[in-house]
């Protein structure tokens, strides 16, 4: 049987994981998440004429002889509503943001005076129009200013509420349950025995899953006990979207995940890519399961590989792809044949654009992944680079 192409899986783990459904959320909670629906203005911005300077409202042609003294017939702070008009041969008080008086078209800069309260100096005449913000000036009334699939930043998240909005329809977050499985783990902080390891692809898979914009949910120290895999599993069943295991899905004897879920509709198999190769996918409970292989190097390219861009596009992401470059490599590579290797280099984008790898291809090099700052991409056909070779390099930061 020929192995599954890193496409084939890829497509497979999106379609499992679907779209997540629209909902109205509060502002607070939208950062990161992409508008479902087009967002009509409701109000214009500016919504009325306003004064950009604390000054003056003045009509402009009783300046045409500066010096000139004047009444101050009233005082408009920011906010007041009660907006009386502008008398010819009268100015009123004005703030930066208050509301212009009917009759006004200018304002007088306060620098521009003496300051007065009661009567006031004004030294420089000022054109029609001068430091007022018109209604509308930004955004008028009925635009639709911001549009489906906008992904939303503070500034869109400003303009939403700038318009008066205090909730956007948006796809939701996915609830991402992050199973490690494994009776030779242990809680980090615990004494270790020989033979046991601390626990970590739980850690690294549920921020990389949050760094994607999820919502992870932690079930770690599942032993490697079928009956005790479905027992773990059981409560989270009905709160969460996917389901992500790590580990027990290769040949072994005791391949929890792959022995409690092949009577299941989850299908294993082997992706020609390294690390990374043995993967499981399908459906447990009618929920969508990503079952990804232990050794910690795997799990995290697999996460890059298949879960990211599946987790951004069920949020309505369109751009689910980790940017990438072109590098030269500063050392020779051997790449397994037939399958997709991901080395894990570190890209200097400051000195000519170069990338050199982190260690070897061992799946179990944590710390190297952990100094990495890039996946090294060499492709199926390729089984050698020397030194100087162009590569294409998927940026993980
Ligand atoms: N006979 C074969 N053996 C293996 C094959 C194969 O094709 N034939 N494939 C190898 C490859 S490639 C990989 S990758 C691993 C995948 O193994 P599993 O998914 O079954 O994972 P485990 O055996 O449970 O663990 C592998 C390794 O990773 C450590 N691990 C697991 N979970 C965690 C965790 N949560 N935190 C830290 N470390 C973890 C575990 O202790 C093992 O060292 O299989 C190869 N073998
Ligand atoms: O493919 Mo495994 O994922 O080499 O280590």
């Amino acid at each position: 049987m020929s192995p599954t192409t890193v496409a084939e899986h890829r497509q497979r783990v999106a379609e499992l994981v679907g779209l997540m459904p629209v909902l109205q959320l509060p502002l607070d909670e939208c950062l990161g998440l992409v508008l479902a629906a087009d967002v009509i203005a409701p109000v214009s911005l500016p919504p009325f004429d306003n004064s950009a300077m604390d000054g003056y409202a003045v009509r402009a042609a009783d300046l045409a002889q500066v010096p000139v003294q004047l009444p101050v017939a009233d005082d408009i702070p920011a906010g007041r509503t009660d907006i009386k008009p502008l008398e010819p041969g009268t100015v009123q008080r004005i703030m930066t943001g208050a509301p212009v008086p009917p009759g006004a078209d200018a304002v007088v800069q306060v620098e521009w005076t003496d300051g007065g309260t009661e009567t006031v100096t004004i030294n420089q005449a000022v054109q029609a129009g001068a430091n007022i913000r018109t209604a509308g000036d930004d955004v008028v009334k009925g635009d639709a200013v911001l549009v489906a699939g906008t992904v939303l930043r503070p500034s869109t998240l400003g303009l939403a509420s700038a318009l008066g909005h205090p909730e956007l329809p948006v796809r939701r977050r996915p609830r991402v349950l992050v199973l490690s499985t494994g009776s030779e783990l242990v809680e980090p902080g615990k004494p270790l025995q020989h033979g046991q390891i601390y626990e970590s692809n739980g850690m690294m898979l549920a921020s990389s899953v949050r760094e994607a914009g999820g919502i992870a949910v932690q079930l770690r120290f599942v032993p490697d006990d079928v009956e005790a895999f479905h027992r773990a599993l059981a409560p989270y069943l009905g709160s969460v979207d996917v389901i992500m295991t790590s580990g027990g899905v290769s040949a072994g004897a005791y391949e929890v995940v792959k022995d409690a879920l092949a009577s299941h509709d989850v299908r294993f198999t082997k992706v020609a890519m390294q690390p990374g190769g043995p993967q499981g996918a399908g459906t447990y409970e009618g929920l969508p399961v990503l079952a990804l292989p232990g050794n910690p190097v795997s799990a995290h390219v697999s996460f890059e590989v298949f879960v990211r861009p599946a987790l951004l596009a069920s949020m309505g992401h369109t751009q689910v792809e980790r940017p990438t470059a072109r590098a030269t490599v500063t050392t020779s590579l051997t790449s397994p044949a037939g399958k997709t290797q991901f080395r894990r280099g570190a890209y200097d984008p400051t000195s000519g654009q170069v990338v050199t790898p982190v260690g070897g291809p061992g799946s179990h090099l944590l710390s190297a992944l952990a100094l990495s700052n890039c996946l090294i991409e060499v492709p199926e056909d390729v089984t050698e680079l020397a030194a100087g070779a162009e590569v294409t390099v998927r940026h993980l930061q």
